[in-house]
């Protein structure tokens, strides 16, 4: 899908102050493409991607996910247009601790589908991960590598035509790094839109272009 920003302003309240975060943003990202984000702590990189996701609103400016404009959307519709197009992998995985592997997988289309094709698609995307033999342990019996893996499988499981990725690899040791990149890869070529933020400037040679935050402002855009 297409996503459009211009002049993107995103600000936070502490109660003390007012933070600036997103800058006057303009950014194009056309369907199909590979966009790769770097920038140091704090630069704003979640916070666009949290935009891009449409869990949150921009303060100004125009905000356009393939069909859906961002910024004049009720919340519901956000919600609905996250669950059908959207695959978030959170950089904190936000795992259920009370349920085990195989639900956490499965939990995003459990309300919608039937159970048995629900649980069919989280194993083989489970296995897809190298994690069956982890299905039904809890979150806290599981390292940092595969809580990531986890919540890589749980993004796939719309079939998400627009995956956000915080850090994808950053708890992963380079074999499970390089696996999941060629899963990703293999989504791409499919047509999925891939935005990828990592500290880890080995994975900018995956995209179609890469751009660097700074201080809330799009710096050094360069094409692959
Ligand atoms: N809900 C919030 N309330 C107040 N400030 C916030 C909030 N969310 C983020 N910030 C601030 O906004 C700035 C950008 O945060 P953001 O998480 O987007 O950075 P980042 O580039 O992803 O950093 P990192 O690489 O460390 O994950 C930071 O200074 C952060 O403290």
């Amino acid at each position: 899908m297409d996503i459009k920003l211009h002049h993107v302003n995103k600000s936070y309240e502490t109660g003390v102050e007012t933070i600036n975060v997103l800058k006057d943003i303009d950014l194009t990202i056309e369907s199909g493409s590979w966009l790769t984000i770097t920038g140091p702590s704090g630069s704003g990189k979640t916070t666009l991607l949290r935009l891009l996701s449409a869990i949150e609103q921009a303060d100004h400016g125009q905000v356009i996910i393939g069909e859906l404009d961002a910024m004049t959307a009720l919340e519901a519709e956000r919600r609905s247009f996250r669950r059908k197009y959207i695959g978030y992998i959170f950089q904190d995985f936000q795992l259920f601790n009370q349920f085990d592997v195989l639900t956490n997988v499965m939990i995003p289309l459990l309300p919608y589908e039937a159970k048995a094709n629900v649980k069919e698609k989280a194993e083989t995307l489970l296995d897809m991960v190298g994690l069956n033999n982890r299905k039904n342990h809890m979150p806290s019996q599981l390292s940092g590598g595969e809580k990531q893996r986890t919540a890589i499988a749980r993004a796939l499981m719309n079939d998400p035509q627009l995956i956000l990725c915080d850090e994808p690899t950053g708890n992963l040791d380079l074999k499970n790094r390089d696996q999941m990149m060629g899963i990703l890869q293999d989504i791409h070529k499919k047509g999925a839109t891939i935005v990828l933020v990592t500290h880890d400037l080995e994975l900018t040679k995956y995209g179609d272009f890469q751009f660097e935050l700074r201080n809330g402002e799009i710096v050094n855009r360069i094409m692959n």
